[in-house]
């Protein structure tokens, strides 16, 4: 038998690879009372969503073609929400700083020969800073000090830590580069510059043989340039949807069963849950990184203390609803930085992407690294909602009062890549292949944040998983 630990998006995406490629009996273990994890839609009396996590997911790379692949296996093709690359949900990302509003940089190539405020310099400059700035030889680096270093510190502070906090909600300053410039870093590392880099890989590359897929999902997203998509009635689709296909196969669901202890013998491991103790042939954690040191610390505590020192931040999210239209510019939201010293890390504007007659649904997101330093250990519910609405109020001059509103505390809600982060995850791996655990890691907290790399990890585990017992 195998155990999946944890029915967030990583686990129930494990049980549904196992399922499809294994005869074996297979249990879904699940310490709260839903499964989903941080995919959760608040679908309200009026019919308006409020996501509680994530609303869109990118369609990009291997991983966003291989989510497409699963929406295609589970029948979820007619409710998918494309936006495609022209929409202003696309094209119109505004930072808040000094009180005011300025669109980020979009990838329109005549924007950076002009200055556009913040910047007191039109982007390009940033090139030639690049080129003149010495290399610095490093094994890691924040992604905030490479990007001061190469590009100069108006890039680091208004575009970089406003888009950490818009994916980790971290501060740039400890986030590794490699979690989200990998290939520049490495362009720098090797030849001394990011231009020359990339200028060279330019020569370098052959020419590619054009890409191919069997996913036609993937196919239309590429000829429709999507920039996101979403599901029709919220993202939570996705992880019911997944729950219903594998209870259809006959996986075993365990809700409101928290692990409290693993032990591994040879090519087998026993389980704690809920005071029972069961035996299977291998564990598929899908659990955060903390949660999953706190089981096997007491075999294993130098994997332990490798799992527990992945730092996680917490996020306050609270949903809004208005009656009218009543922004005053479209766009996917707005993105404050952490100099601005704000309890707030951004607004998404919901409406924008999905329309719903003439309301406008808001979602503020606060806290992050800063959770504690703005809101203490515990902030009600109420206080959080004053915060928001008052910051809505004052960024975004909407006075009247929400007809409807969420809050939620989400608790180490996301795991932090710091400096360092890639190296640990390869020490961690190096230690359950030595040690022969029959433990494969999968979710958030390893190899990307995103729900593409969660389910992408999730079906790396169970191939190599599958491959291992084949030979
Ligand atoms: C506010 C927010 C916004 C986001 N926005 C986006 C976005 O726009 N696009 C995107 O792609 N991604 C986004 N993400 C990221 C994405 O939602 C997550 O990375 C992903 O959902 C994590 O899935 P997971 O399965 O790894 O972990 P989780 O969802 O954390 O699932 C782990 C599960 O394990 C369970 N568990 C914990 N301990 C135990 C135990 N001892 N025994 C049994 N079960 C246990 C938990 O209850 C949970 O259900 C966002 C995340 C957040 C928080
Ligand atoms: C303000 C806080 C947050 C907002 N979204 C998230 C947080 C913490 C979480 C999040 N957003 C993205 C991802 C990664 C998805 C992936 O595929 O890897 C996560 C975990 C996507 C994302 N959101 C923004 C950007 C620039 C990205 C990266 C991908 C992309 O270009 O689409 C911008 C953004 N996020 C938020 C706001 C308000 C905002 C911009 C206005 C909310």
């Amino acid at each position: 038998m195998y155990v999946v630990l944890g029915g967030g998006i990583g686990g129930l995406s494990a049980v549904h690879y196992l399922k499809k490629s294994t005869w074996k009996h297979v249990k879904l273990i699940e310490a709260s009372n839903r499964l989903g994890g941080w995919i959760q839609t608040t679908r309200t009396p009026r019919g308006f969503i409020f996501e509680h996590g994530p609303r869109t997911v990118r369609p990009k790379g291997v991983a966003g073609e291989n989510t497409l692949a699963l929406i295609e296996d589970l029948g979820l093709v007619s409710r998918v929400v494309p936006i495609t690359h022209n929409h202003p949900a696309a094209q119109n990302r505004f930072i808040y700083v000094n009180k005011a509003l300025y669109a980020l940089p979009s990838s329109n190539i005549c924007s950076v020969f002009v200055t556009q405020p913040p910047f007191t310099k039109p982007l390009i400059s940033a090139l030639f800073h690049d080129l003149k700035a010495p290399k610095k030889l490093l094994k890691d680096d924040s992604v905030y000090d490479f990007v001061e270093r190469r590009l100069g510190k108006e890039i680091a502070e208004y575009a970089v830590c406003p888009l950490v906090c818009g994916i980790c909600a971290g501060d740039a300053k400890e986030i590794t580069v490699k979690f989200l410039m990998k290939s520049l870093f490495e362009a720098e590392q090797a030849h001394g510059s990011i231009v020359k880099g990339i200028l060279m890989n330019a020569i370098k590359r052959k020419s590619n043989s054009p890409f191919r897929t069997k996913c036609e999902l993937f196919k239309t997203a590429v000829k429709e340039k999507w920039n996101v998509w979403s599901l029709d009635g919220g993202l939570e689709l996705l992880p019911e949807t997944l729950t219903s296909s594998i209870k259809n196969q006959q996986a075993d669901v365990l809700l409101s069963s928290p692990c409290e202890e693993i032990v591994f013998q040879t090519g087998k491991a026993s389980l704690k849950v809920r005071g029972n103790v069961f035996e299977c042939d291998h564990v598929i954690s899908s659990l955060p990184a903390k949660q999953l040191a706190l089981l096997i610390a007491k075999q294993h505590p130098e994997l332990g203390e490798e799992l527990s020192s992945i730092p996680t931040v917490t996020v306050a999210v609270v949903n809004l609803q208005f009656e009218g239209r009543l922004l005053r510019q479209d766009a996917f939201g707005l993105l404050v930085p952490p100099s601005e010293d704000l309890p707030i890390l951004g607004i998404v504007f919901d409406t924008c992407c999905f329309p719903k007659g003439d309301n406008t649904v808001l979602t503020v997101m606060m806290g992050g690294r800063w959770f504690e330093k703005f809101f203490g250990e515990d902030p009600t519910p109420d206080t959080l909602l004053n915060i928001a609405v008052h910051h809505v109020r004052s960024i975004l001059h909407i006075s009247s009062a929400p007809e409807a509103h969420n809050v939620s505390l989400l608790n180490n809600c996301i795991p932090q890549y710091v400096v360092g982060h890639h190296e640990r995850i390869e020490r961690i791996k190096t230690y359950v292949n030595n040690h022969n655990l029959p433990l494969s890691l999968v979710g958030a907290s390893y190899d990307g944040v995103g729900i593409n790399d969660v389910i992408l990890s999730a079906r790396t585990a169970v191939e190599s998983l599958i491959k291992d017992i084949q030979t």
